[in-house]
């Protein structure tokens, strides 16, 4: 979809700014750009929409030399989000992200409505919103505007360059989840310039690392981690990329174990019997057709009655497919040796923190054998 060919920028004081740079993004791919001030992550971004024109090299977009487009048709195809969102003091929220379909000459009726529709996409109620002026706006609701405003005229291509970047860390994660959201809904091809390692992981499928005007290693975040391709790369992504790894590596099925069952109109001297019998403290209380009920403690069976009257909510859960990370801060929250899997309401069993260093180490082993990351991403996540 975007595709750079040996590309080189030189400015007229001398500066270097990327040097014969060739790379590729499928269409629907996210591509994170990362690397130190002043590699040339922006001039690669800005070149893509001609706000700057290589010195030499050819850069495609959906097979199109884009040096023979005229570059307003061209940006129009292009979404753009910067960190200083730029949005119109004196419009309204609804009127700034109305603004490319009434530069393409919608009728008002239609842009507004997609405007709302958008707005509502990143999260923001049109209703309450749409009316504000941007310094109505706290920080990361600009940040959203600018999102709206970048996609509305439903352009194939985005460019972002440190989207989340002017606001503070919680709310910098929480824009970065709700856009992941979004990408997996719309799935456009995005190039996003970060300075930021955590962020050019959790987000990028894959993952560009700058040197000075180089790629330096161009893979899935997995794959960096797991391999960094040179000295400078894994000085980069840091000594604690294992733990970085928890975020790109998803919880599997095989990862889990099964500790026993009790079902919930069972008798608790019943269900007590076969957990003594197990040497386990408790079980996981599933009703017939495998739905999680929640989980019941050797002591409580005590109390004799039905295991459904004794039961507990489960509250230390996350989806299959989530990435072990979250996996790991739900252990931590609830104060757990453990945290139930599901699949919708299904239960399929338990990661242990012995079972998570397992699948660790196995994302590891995979990609030092070069295997794809499977099924890792947010996705999964996000449709659980
Ligand atoms: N108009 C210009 N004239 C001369 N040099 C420039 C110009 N714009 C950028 N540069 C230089 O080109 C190099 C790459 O800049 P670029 O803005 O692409 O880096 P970056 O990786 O995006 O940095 P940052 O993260 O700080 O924004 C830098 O050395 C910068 O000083």
């Amino acid at each position: 979809m975007i595709r750079f060919e040996q590309v080189t920028k030189r400015y007229p004081d001398g500066t270097t700014a990327v040097d014969g740079l060739s790379f590729e993004v499928s269409e629907g791919e996210l591509v994170t750009l990362v690397g130190p001030s002043g590699c040339g992550k922006t001039t690669t971004m800005m070149m893509v929409n001609r706000l700057i024109e290589p010195t030499s090299g050819r850069i495609l977009v959906g097979g199109e030399d884009i040096a023979a487009l005229d570059p307003v048709r061209l940006r129009r195809r292009i979404g753009y989000v910067i960190q200083q969102v730029g949005l119109f003091p004196h419009r309204t929220v609804l009127d700034n992200t109305a603004t490319v379909p009434a530069l393409l000459g919608w009728k008002r009726a239609r842009a507004r409505a997609r405007a709302a529709e958008l707005l509502d996409l990143v999260g923001l109620d049109p209703a309450t919103y749409g009316p504000r002026y941007p310094e109505q706006l706290s920080g990361g609701q600009r940040q959203r505007v600018g999102v709206a405003r970048a996609l509305a005229a439903d352009p194939p291509v985005l460019l972002m360059d440190e989207p989340f970047g002017a606001v503070d860390p919680v709310v910098r994660e929480q824009l970065q989840d709700e856009f992941l959201r979004m990408q997996a809904a719309v799935r456009k091809t995005v190039l996003l310039v970060t300075h930021d390692i955590e962020e050019a992981v959790r987000l990028g499928d894959r993952m560009a690392v700058y040197g000075q005007g180089r790629i330096e290693q161009f893979d899935t975040p997995g794959a960096v981690l797991g391999g960094p391709a040179t000295e400078y790369v894994a000085a980069f992504v840091g000594a604690d990329r294992g733990l970085k790894r928890l975020s790109v590596t998803a919880v599997e099925p095989g990862d889990l174990e099964q500790p026993p069952v009790a079902r919930p109109d069972e008798s608790a001297g019943r269900a007590a019997g076969r957990l003594r019998a197990r040497g386990a403290r408790w079980a996981v209380v599933l009703d017939a057709s495998g739905d999680l009920h929640g989980w019941v403690g050797l002591d409580a069976l005590g109390a004799g009655g039905r295991v459904g009257d004794l039961a507990h909510r489960m509250n230390a859960w996350v989806p299959v497919g989530a990435p072990l990370k979250q996996a790991f801060g739900v252990m931590l929250q609830h104060d757990a040796g453990w945290v139930a899997v599901l699949d919708g309401a299904r239960f399929l069993g338990v990661l242990t923190p012995a079972k998570l260093h397992e699948a660790l180490r196995r994302s590891v082993d995979a990609d030092a054998r070069g295997v794809p990351r499977g099924q890792v991403g947010f996705d999964s996540v996000a449709d659980a």
